[in-house]
């Protein structure tokens, strides 16, 4: 029976009364006046009303951006001494931390800041992206109250121990509104292909709970499971199955090699053994499940090398044009790597600039010692793309830019290239008719013949697109659609400029976790997957 409330206690007494003032009304109403008995009931009126709650003061404006982790405001008083706390910068994230408090220092004494807190702001001065030998200088010129912003370690620690700190980047697109099996639609987080969510639980097979960054809300809510997800891909499976079956590849001798040499030496290769090395390479095998990649934060340093650029695409949709157009856009910035031969050298032709001219046996030697990214035979002559080519680029300075064929990415898929792998994709069919009305590729293989575009190379070049997209799109950090080449070609820029500014990357967690490797032996660093 619950407890009555002071209203319905009122009403009580009136009752008793009215029944006569017996003894047991008379030691009723004594037991129900007592403070102690009112304060009961006053209790459970304020529980019952849910007024429970102490009441907080309302949120900081800018509390949001600091990704809803608590931010704490706190004012040291400096002396003409030192604060007594060193700070460093925290490796994996780029925070700034305070790594040592000194005992019986201002910073001990006042008992607000310890060591593991991070360091937001001082005074106003934001530390995003600074050095520890920057900040040093603002506290030391300052005298008197010093406000710092700080996000407290333990906070964080607590929240490691609570939350789940696994970042993924999601493989495909999720829209709740238009799933008919989550458990509650307001409950559910949307999200597109490519954005990174923090898992904040696991615990259930099916809906798992999770953050997406960048998201004002800092809400978790739920997203299908890794588990619920390759369910349904396997469901749709058959579907891409029946497709990819459906595109034979020829069964020429092309293994490996792509147009990626072009560049390198001036002239095209034919269209038509472009198309053939493109399908001999790889057979079509199961379609890779498209679920969740776990990554980590990487923070690029001025003093590292810049992330190898890697463009794939379906034959003839426009790679070569758009990585001419980067590197002729800033020649000293972008370079390609010369590709090795075993060919004879033509009158036109020079050594380390359309190729490299090697004999046969040391091809052999450089094959043995896994030296390629990828190689093939062509006409009874080996071509290749070395990775040594690769790291004379890098070691120059310059963004590489790398053409292969996406079967063959895991061969530099380690935290010594951290490639960045963008797909070029063919627009709609009515875009490109549109789009290639005037364009003619090249059709023989000394680049002498060109040709129009038919409605078949169309076709063609949509069916690949969809099925390195099915195959390989678990690899692709960047998806440009090249239907207007100068739009495209500028937002590819934009992109690969984007790579050298201080702002955090989310790379694959397996290059992160592992010693660099030497690229050859990186095949199961594409084991990332959770
Ligand atoms: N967006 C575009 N609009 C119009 N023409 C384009 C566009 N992109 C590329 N082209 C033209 O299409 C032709 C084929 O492009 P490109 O040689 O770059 O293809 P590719 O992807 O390297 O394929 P392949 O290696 O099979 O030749 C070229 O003439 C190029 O100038």
């Amino acid at each position: 029976m619950p407890l009555f409330s002071s209203f319905f206690l009122f009403q009580l007494a009136e009752e008793l009364l009215y029944h006569g003032w017996r003894d047991e009304v008379k030691e009723l109403l004594t037991l129900i006046s007592k403070p102690h008995f009112k304060s009961l009931l006053r209790t459970h009126d304020s529980v019952a009303k849910r007024d429970f709650e102490p009441a907080l003061p309302p949120l900081p404006d800018d509390a949001m951006e600091e990704d809803e982790e608590s931010v704490k405001i706190v004012s040291l008083v400096k002396t003409k001494e030192p604060l007594g706390a060193t700070i460093k910068k925290d490796k994996s994230t780029g925070a700034i931390v305070v790594a040592r408090i000194m005992r019986g220092g201002s910073a001990d004494k006042s008992g607000l800041i310890h060591e593991g807190d991070e360091l937001k702001e001082v005074n106003g001065v934001s530390l995003e992206h600074r050095k520890p030998k920057e900040i040093l200088p603002l506290l030391a010129c300052s005298e008197g109250a010093v406000k710092f912003k700080i996000i407290p370690g333990s906070t964080k620690e607590e929240m490691t121990s609570c939350v789940t700190k696994v970042f993924v980047r999601a493989l495909f697109d999720y829209d709740p509104t238009e799933d008919p099996t989550v458990p509650c639609k307001d409950a559910a987080v949307a999200f597109k292909r490519g954005d990174v969510l923090q898992i904040a639980g696991t615990d259930d097979d099916t809906w798992w709970q999770a953050r997406r960054l960048g998201d004002g809300s800092g809400r978790a809510g739920l997203v299908p499971s890794k588990q619920l997800h390759e369910r349904r891909v396997a469901l749709q499976r058959p579907r891409a199955l029946f497709k990819l079956q459906n595109i034979k590849p020829p069964g020429d001798c092309f293994s490996g090699l792509r147009r990626s040499f072009r560049l390198g030496r001036k002239s095209s290769r034919a269209r038509k053994p472009a198309q053939l090395r493109r399908w001999s390479s790889e057979t079509p095998g199961a379609v890779c499940p498209r679920t969740y990649i776990e990554v980590v934060p990487y923070h690029k340093e001025p003093k590292d090398r810049h992330r190898l650029i890697v463009l794939v695409g379906p034959s003839g949709v426009g790679v070569n044009e758009l990585k001419r157009r980067l590197v002729i856009s800033e020649p000293d910035r972008y370079g390609v790597s010369v590709p090795y031969t075993t060919r004879e050298k033509r009158r036109q032709e020079s050594e380390g600039l359309d190729y490299h001219f090697v004999s046969v046996q040391a091809f052999e030697e450089l094959i043995l010692n896994h030296r390629f990214v990828e190689y093939g035979q062509y006409r009874g002559n080996y071509y290749g793309s070395n990775l040594d080519s690769v790291q004379r680029v890098l070691a120059e300075g310059k963004v590489c830019l790398l053409d292969v064929h996406p079967s063959k990415i895991k061969h530099v898929y380690t935290s010594e290239f951290k490639p960045y792998v963008v797909f070029v994709k063919p627009p709609m069919i009515e875009e490109l008719r549109l789009t290639r009305r005037r364009a003619k590729f090249v059709c023989d293989e000394d680049g002498m013949q060109v040709r129009m575009f038919s409605e078949e190379d169309f076709e063609e070049m949509l069916d690949q697109a969809e099925m390195l997209d099915s195959q390989y799109g678990h690899l692709f950090d960047k998806v440009i659609v090249n239907g207007d080449v100068a739009t495209t070609f500028r937002e590819l820029k934009a992109d690969v400029e984007k790579l050298d500014e201080p702002e955090v990357q989310w790379v694959p967690a397996a290059w992160m976790r592992s010693a660099p490797t030497k690229a050859w032996r990186s095949c199961s660093s594409l084991t990332g997957w959770i």
